[in-house]
């Protein structure tokens, strides 16, 4: 728990120098898996996080439909809210841009997830408060990929039993599958 404590605070601290002026690449194999009407969840960025925008333009432009998370409390389980063009954000915990509370809430295929640091057997650090966690505990079939800067890979992120690995990591120079 420390370790992951002192993880976090070093790779956020490493993020914010790296952020400007990068994108994350849009993978040929992340396009592949595309489908008209899956479900993509995707995020607003906080800080320096890695913006998941063109992922989830290339979704967009295959037919999926885009979610947003939404969540209310640290124990309440977040929930994948609807997002198109029409939909206003609304800011809420953590000011996170979110759909309001009462948007269609959708069962994501494709979970893009924000990472805090991640290594190449994809396993990953977040936030702490266990909300992705939970999600790949309720979505065991969703295909569940990180995106983050190249800078916050490390070594080997210290494992819980709870944590359930990566299928792939996406970032400003690589497509990376464990
Ligand atoms: N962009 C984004 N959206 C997200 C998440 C995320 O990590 N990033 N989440 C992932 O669970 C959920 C929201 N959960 C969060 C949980 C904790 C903190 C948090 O502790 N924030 C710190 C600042 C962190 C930083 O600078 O990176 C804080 O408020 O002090 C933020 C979001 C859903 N939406
Ligand atoms: N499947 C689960 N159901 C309920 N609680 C869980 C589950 N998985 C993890 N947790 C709880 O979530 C907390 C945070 O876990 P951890 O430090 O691994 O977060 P993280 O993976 O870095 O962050 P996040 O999932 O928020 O992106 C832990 O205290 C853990 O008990």
């Amino acid at each position: 728990m420390t370790d992951k404590l002192a993880l976090r605070a070093r790779l956020r601290a490493v993020r914010d120098g790296f952020a400007r002026d990068r994108a994350i690449l849009v993978a040929d194999a992340f396009r592949a898996r595309l489908r008209e009407g899956l479900v993509v969840a995707g995020y607003m960025p906080l800080g320096s996080e890695a913006d998941p925008a063109p992922l989830i333009a290339a979704a967009r432009a295959a037919g999926c439909r885009i979610t947003l998370p939404h969540v209310t409390g640290r124990s309440a389980p977040m929930r994948f809210l609807a997002w198109d063009a029409a939909t206003p954000l609304v800011a809420g915990l953590y000011s996170l841009l979110q759909p309001q509370a009462d948007a269609p809430e959708l069962r994501p295929d494709i979970v893009l997830t924000p990472l805090v640091g991640f290594d190449r057997a994809g396993h990953r650090l977040g936030q702490g408060a266990g909300y992705y966690d939970r999600v790949f505990t309720q979505l065991p079939d969703a295909w569940r990929i990180g995106i983050a800067w190249s800078v916050q890979q490390v070594d080997a992120c210290p494992a819980d039993p709870w944590d359930v690995p990566l299928h792939a990591i996406a970032t400003e120079s690589d497509w990376i599958v464990p």
